[in-house]
């Protein structure tokens, strides 16, 4: 593999939006710790599908101006995060209809459904039945809602490995990236089958989904670094690419515990996975 210091064939961050400034300017520190080497394109691991340019430029836009006029962040503030629910379900009603008034803002809403319609003709090669049950039409033993968090990541900041908490959220993760790209990093937590660590670049526009094995058994997150190291498949070059800031969408099925039930603990536990380089 060689080295490169441009990012030929890199999709560029969107900086003229106000959500990724003034953060969003590239950063030149260097990290202090090993900067992996991530690749573009995800290896085999049951359940885990990565799909670039999922979304186009145009859409990513849209979206990104639908959160802006929300309000929800204030990153001066240090509000970088933010968490939306559904109205509740469960396992009694009727199949899950996404067209129905769900309780999510309508931006919300139009996008839930314009990732199950894209996940269902354009990639139905690839996403089965089995799959769009697991992300679409759950059907688990509890109640059940649908949760979206909003994460901003300015350079430097990452996510500490992690699986999402298995007893509050169902099978069938989804996170879209926008603005900068990000490395993520992706374990094995049974070593067994060869199976061998990886970090993915998250292209802006790029979903990737998290179900089954993947989601059960491998851990994920988000290396607090400012830069990343992408190798090119077609060059067999590695290309360093500054981070600026990056903007997620996580789409989850969270289930809904009783009172008693230790919700606000693993509400914390999950919002402290938030790192920063030190
Ligand atoms: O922001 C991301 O890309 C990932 C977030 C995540 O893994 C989580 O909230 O559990
Ligand atoms: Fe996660």
């Amino acid at each position: 593999m060689q080295t490169a210091n441009d990012d030929d064939g890199q999709t560029e961050s969107d900086s003229s939006s106000p959500l990724f400034t003034p953060e969003g300017s590239p950063s030149p520190s260097p990290a202090k710790e090993h900067v992996k080497v991530a690749l573009q394109e995800a290896p085999f691991v049951e359940g885990l599908f990565h799909f670039n340019q999922f979304l186009s430029s145009e859409e990513c836009q849209e979206i990104v101006e639908n959160v802006i006029d929300c309000h929800y962040f204030n990153t001066d503030q240090g509000r970088d995060q933010a968490v939306l629910f559904g109205m509740r379900n469960n396992s009694n009603s009727k199949e899950h209809d996404e067209s129905q008034p769900n309780g999510l803002p309508h931006w919300a809403q139009m996008l839930l459904r314009m990732i199950e319609e894209r996940l269902r003709v354009t990639y139905k090669d690839t996403i089965n039945k089995d799959i769009l049950d697991i992300l679409y039409n759950p059907s688990p033993e509890t109640e059940y809602t649908r949760q979206m968090i909003l994460n901003i990541y300015t350079p430097g900041q990452g996510i500490a490995d992690h699986i999402d908490i298995p007893h509050r959220f169902l099978d069938g993760i989804m996170i879209l990236s926008f603005g900068s790209g990000i490395s993520m990093d992706f374990a094995p937590t049974k070593n067994k089958d060869g199976e061998q660590a990886f970090s993915l670049y998250l292209q802006p526009g790029s979903i990737c989904i998290l179900t089954g094995k993947s989601r059960w058994e491998w851990t994920h997150g988000i290396p607090a670094q400012t830069y990343d190291l992408v190798h090119n498949k077609q060059t067999d070059q590695v290309h360093r690419i500054e981070r600026s800031a990056r903007f997620s969408i996580t789409i989850r099925w969270l289930k809904i515990q009783p009172e008693s039930s230790t919700n606000t603990n693993d509400d914390i536990a999950q919002s402290n996975l938030r790192s920063h380089q030190t």
